[in-house]
């Protein structure tokens, strides 16, 4: 399997920005802001509601062929982040470059860019991976057989065997249809992965899978990619460079050995982040595993 940019694609890739170390930039969050109404009370009639900021001030950047992880509890903004950088969601104030594209101004380029790949993937249940795919790929404008050819090969390489290509996704569990999903977002060959939880709720050998296979995507084909998570050594094993969210802003950031650093001398990443944050990942992550 090869993922090699699509022609669209290569114009934007041809003038890549640079940081002041002379690296691409493949992402580039501006001060980014996105929050949400939510009622707070008052009567049927006059509702009340709080304005709340879910992604609050974020500022980063992602150079070319990096794994950079988000890492923070449940309900710390990092699907709302997620979803803001992939078109999904438009940002209250900030800015958001991919390649050098503006996800709002530039939305179509943008999109042919990058996938995301959520929990929350939607497919037609009683259909089968092949036939999901296959009309995903028709939406995308792809070649019916490149498209089953890949899809096929990657979910091979998740360790998927080849007759649950042909059953109903319905049938599936809820780690193989992740796995379709992971697929389905590799069709269209994106230079910019983003995956919102990619092994949250999947058994160790898929987690592995999983895992093995975001290296690969990097090491490989050349991906840039953001994986949110709230697994510590997944974090760890797989990430570049790890920034902390909590309540919505970026409270670190940095090498996991940078991280570990900031708590002190032998201190984990995740005494980091307790102290960083003054928050239990450990705990507010079980309740979703
Ligand atoms: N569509 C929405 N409407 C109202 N509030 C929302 C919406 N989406 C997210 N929120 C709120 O924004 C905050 C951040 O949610 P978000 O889903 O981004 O967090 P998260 O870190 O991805 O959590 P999890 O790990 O549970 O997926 C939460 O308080 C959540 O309730």
């Amino acid at each position: 399997m090869t993922l090699n940019a699509p022609p669209e694609a290569s114009a934007a890739l041809s003038s890549v920005p640079r940081d002041l170390t002379g690296r691409e930039v493949a992402i580039d969050v501006q001060q980014l802001v996105k929050g949400f109404r939510k009622k707070s009370g008052g009567t049927l009639l006059r509702p009340r509601f709080t304005e709340s900021r879910a992604v609050d001030g974020v500022t980063f950047q992602v150079r070319r062929g990096e794994i950079y992880g988000v890492l923070g509890p449940n309900g710390s903004g990092k699907s709302t982040l997620i979803r803001a950088m992939s078109t999904l969601l438009i940002p209250d104030a900030g800015r958001v470059t991919i390649f050098g594209l503006d996800v709002v101004c530039d939305e179509a380029q943008v999109r042919r860019l990058l996938n995301r790949v959520s929990v929350d993937a939607a497919f037609y249940k009683k259909l089968s991976p092949r036939e999901n795919l296959l009309y995903s790929a028709q939406l995308y404008g792809l070649d019916r057989h490149v498209a089953e050819e890949r899809a096929l090969s990657t979910l091979k390489r998740l360790g998927l065997k080849e007759k649950a290509f042909y059953e109903p996704l319905e049938e599936m569990s809820r780690g193989m249809q992740q796995k379709v999903a992971i697929a389905r977002a590799f069709l269209t060959s994106p230079v910019v992965v983003l995956l919102d939880e990619p092994t949250t709720g999947l058994d160790p050998k898929s987690r592995r899978d999983v895992q093995e296979f975001v290296l690969e995507l990097r090491d490989v084909h050349d991906a840039t990619i953001i994986l949110t998570t709230h697994d510590m050594p997944e974090a760890e094993r797989l990430c570049d460079r790890i920034a902390f969210i909590s309540g919505g802003k970026f409270v670190a950031e940095g090498t996991p050995d940078e991280l570990r650093a900031l708590a002190g001398p032998g201190k984990s990443l995740e005494d980091a982040f307790i102290e960083l944050t003054g928050e239990d990942l450990a705990e507010k992550g079980e309740e979703e595993t």
